[in-house]
């Protein structure tokens, strides 16, 4: 079975050069406060997306992170390149403030059925090559805490997109998934991340899970919503490794420092 490596290198100020795998990161934010180390994703990030309400909080929030600069220079450095969705959150002087500076803004508000991160997500996969899919990782600012029919749906735009890499981000943790089609090597940050984590199976019970690297490794275990699942487990060494008949959801917490 084919390994995938994943690292959360993107919340270290700089990504090592030799860093594995190397990715192009991309950056939807979402409406919802903005994690404190938004501009570091924003940095990283080749492609930035607001979806919907996200352009709000890009244009009121960014400049509170910098609070010794002038807000117009903070929200002309912090520019999307897109934003899209049912735009029922996002202001009109918002909307123009960023149309201005060349901003693409995709209208999909005859689409009722699908989240605005969802949106931004196709407009990713869309008009990405298919050689350029396999290396982009797309980093989701926000997505956790506040509305819980919000958050799982976040949470099912990792099961709906299971072949590209999505990770969902709050202030406090974040969240993969670890499709049953690989078997997973995590390389911890520890200055960033850690050591509270866990793992749960998504969409069906797992008959058999190994990993090592956790202090309550699973040998071989079955695990399923109403049954066991994996919580409050702690990292232990800076390699996981996870093996898994069922698709994973793959979290740890993010350090405050
Ligand atoms: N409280 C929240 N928790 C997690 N994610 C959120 C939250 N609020 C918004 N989001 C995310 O940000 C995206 C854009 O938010 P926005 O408020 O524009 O959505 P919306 O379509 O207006 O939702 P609704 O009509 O249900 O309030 C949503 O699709 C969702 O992914
Ligand atoms: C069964 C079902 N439940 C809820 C919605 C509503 N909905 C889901 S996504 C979305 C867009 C949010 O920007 C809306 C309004 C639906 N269409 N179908």
């Amino acid at each position: 079975m084919e390994l995938m490596s994943h690292s959360s290198a993107f919340l270290l100020p700089t990504i090592p050069p030799d860093h594995r795998p190397s990715l192009t990161y991309a950056l939807v934010v979402l409406n919802q406060r903005l994690p404190r180390f938004t501009p570091l994703l924003w940095k990283h990030a080749h492609l930035h997306l607001c979806a919907d309400g996200g352009a709000n909080r890009v244009y009121d929030e960014m400049p509170l992170l910098f609070p010794h600069e002038d807000p117009s220079d903070v929200r002309s450095r912090y520019k999307p390149e897109v934003i899209k969705g049912d735009m029922d959150s996002v202001r009109e002087d918002v909307l123009g403030f960023y149309a201005n500076l060349g901003t693409e803004v995709v209208d999909e508000s005859q689409d009722q059925d699908t989240t605005d991160l969802h949106k931004c997500i196709e407009y990713i996969r869309d008009f990405t090559s298919d050689i350029d899919k396999s290396n982009i990782c797309i980093l989701v600012a926000g997505a956790l805490g506040g509305r819980f029919d919000h958050e799982i749906g976040n949470i099912n735009v990792l099961c709906r997109f299971s072949s590209m890499r999505i990770i969902l981000l709050s202030d406090d943790c974040l969240i993969h998934l670890l499709p049953r089609t690989h078997c997973h090597e995590i390389h911890i940050q520890p200055s960033v991340e850690g050591p509270h984590c866990g793992l749960v199976p998504i969409g069906m019970p797992s008959k058999s899970t190994t990993t090592t690297g956790l202090q309550w490794d699973l040998d071989n275990m079955e695990m399923s919503f109403g049954g066991l699942i994996s919580t409050s487990n702690i990292v232990k060494e800076e390699k996981i490794t996870v093996r898994s008949d069922s698709d994973l959801l793959w979290t740890i917490s993010i350090k405050k420092q």
